[in-house]
């Protein structure tokens, strides 16, 4: 059985949770377990044999709904006793299980203690793909993770959203963890840092507040640039500051921009923000973005050609959570259709994100797809062969390369080891042939579909 990813049953639930009650959704929908997709069909494992006669009858088409705006073509659902409940199994005319009680009823409130943010186990160096857009700033959290409180005191690390930055805060923390044991280490968002001042203030705890992170050896704070007009907490963070700095604990920070540019913030803080090292993470270049792609395939033990993750890549530029989002749903998109993994399948699965005429190809791409085509390596294709076999694919490939790419003549020439008065002569003779030779026109009109993601041998719509 195939897993599907948290993120596409979140989707999923928060589907089901916009067209049901919050009563029936906690009733029916909270206990529910993702065991993943079995021959195209999402199985869910429910409590008893009555709650799966009753999903059957009234969420079957809710939930297949919620797998068609997930691009499931033809959506199978199917439910599954789980073990653990089969003792309890509860006859289907018994009344439905009572509505566990709301949230916080029972529970009581959590203490700051218990609101503290763990760090991410996924979150580690080793997890941490390394490119030339973030090279410094990983080098700067590493050689911080080696020598605590020595190294660049505070490390501030900015850039746009999803590139990163709070997952190099949390490989320090773990790499600490690791190498230095009974080190205290406290993460917080500036909101939730926030959060507990005020609450802190409000119920007169302010010592506990201090003891709680001014007590530890590394503390990171994720988007500080939300300290920005809140006077009252950069005072109480500039006092956690220099209590940490002063006893060379370590301090790292995030933002989404440099200190200079957040506005409102006090110069007294600012300056010390500027007192380590100011160190930037940029969007990841293609072969980053396949890297990273590759990385969390082989993590989610999911065999993906290279090729799928290559169009994923040139899909989504600048944001990697969304880079791994895109990635979990062409997955899901082929688990839930039973349909196996191509570039065509993957193009349809981000179609509603971007649409197929946005594919963005290479010249290797079309080389790969003519020569797959004309079932000869690409290699021949390109090389000095003068046979027709060859020559024809061979002009077939620059033609297309020319319409569907940005390349110049002479780029294209230089592809194929040759001049661009050559280019030139291909393409014109393939032009010319175009419309009168059926062969070379059904050639050309399938592998432009094919390379545009329009169409596949293995998947028909
Ligand atoms: N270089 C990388 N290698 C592998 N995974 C990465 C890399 N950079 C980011 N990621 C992954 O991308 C996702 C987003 O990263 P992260 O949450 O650290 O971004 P962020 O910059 O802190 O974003 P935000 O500003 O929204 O908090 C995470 O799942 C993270 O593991």
């Amino acid at each position: 059985m195939r897993l599907i990813s948290q993120e596409i049953w979140a989707d999923v639930l928060g589907y089901v949770r916009k067209n049901i009650s919050e009563v029936e959704y906690h009733t029916w929908f909270a206990p529910v377990k993702n065991l993943g997709v079995q021959e195209g069909s999402l199985v869910l494992g429910v409590r008893n044999s009555f709650a799966q006669e009753w999903f059957r009858k009234h969420y079957l088409e809710l939930l297949e709904d919620a797998l068609r705006s997930l691009g499931a073509q033809n959506p199978q659902v199917s439910f599954q006793v789980l073990p653990a409940a089969q003792d309890a199994l509860l006859l289907p005319s018994d009344p439905p299980p009572p509505p566990p009680a709301p949230a916080g009823r029972s529970v009581p409130a959590p203490t700051p203690v218990e609101n503290r943010k763990v760090l991410n186990p996924k979150y580690t160096f080793e997890n941490f793909v390394v490119g030339p857009n973030n090279n410094l700033a990983h080098a700067a959290a590493l050689a911080v993770a080696e020598s605590p409180g020595k190294a660049y005191n505070p490390l501030f690390i900015y850039g746009d959203v999803g590139l990163g930055k709070t997952h190099l805060m949390h490989a320090v923390g773990h790499y600490m963890t690791e190498r230095f044991p009974g080190k205290r280490i406290e993460y917080v968002s500036t909101e939730s840092f926030t959060n507990d001042l005020i609450n802190a203030i409000r119920e007169d705890r302010m010592t506990q507040f201090r003891n709680r992170y001014r007590s530890v050896d590394l503390l990171l704070v994720d988007d500080i640039q939300f300290l920005a007009g809140k006077e009252r907490t950069q005072e109480e963070f500039f006092h956690t500051f220099n209590a940490l700095y002063e006893n060379h604990k370590q301090i790292i920070l995030s933002s989404d921009r440099p200190p200079k540019d957040i506005q409102t913030l006090e110069g007294r803080l600012r300056s010390r923000f500027e007192w380590g090292l100011i160190t930037d993470i940029q969007s990841p270049e293609y072969e980053t973005r396949v890297a990273i792609l590759k990385m969390n395939a082989e993590h989610n033990r999911i065999d993906i050609p290279q090729e799928v993750l290559e169009l994923i890549a040139r899909q989504v530029t600048t944001n990697i959570r969304e880079l791994e989002g895109a990635l979990m749903r062409v997955v899901a998109f082929c688990s839930l259709n039973n349909v196996p993994f191509s570039r065509a399948v993957a193009a349809k699965a981000l179609s509603n994100v971007f649409t197929p005429q946005e594919v963005k190809v290479e010249m290797m791409d079309v080389l790969r797809q003519v020569a797959a085509h004309y079932n000869m390596s690409p290699d021949v294709i390109r090389g000095s062969g003068r046979v027709r076999e060859v020559v024809l694919p061979r002009q077939v490939a620059q033609y297309l390369i020319r319409e569907l790419t940005d390349h110049s003549l002479p780029e294209i020439g230089q592809f194929f080891g040759r001049d661009h008065s050559t280019v030139m002569h291909a393409i014109s003779k393939v032009t010319e042939q175009v419309g009168r030779e059926p062969e070379i026109t059904a050639a050309v009109e399938t592998l432009r579909r094919k390379m545009q993601g329009l169409e596949d041998d293995e998947y028909d719509t």
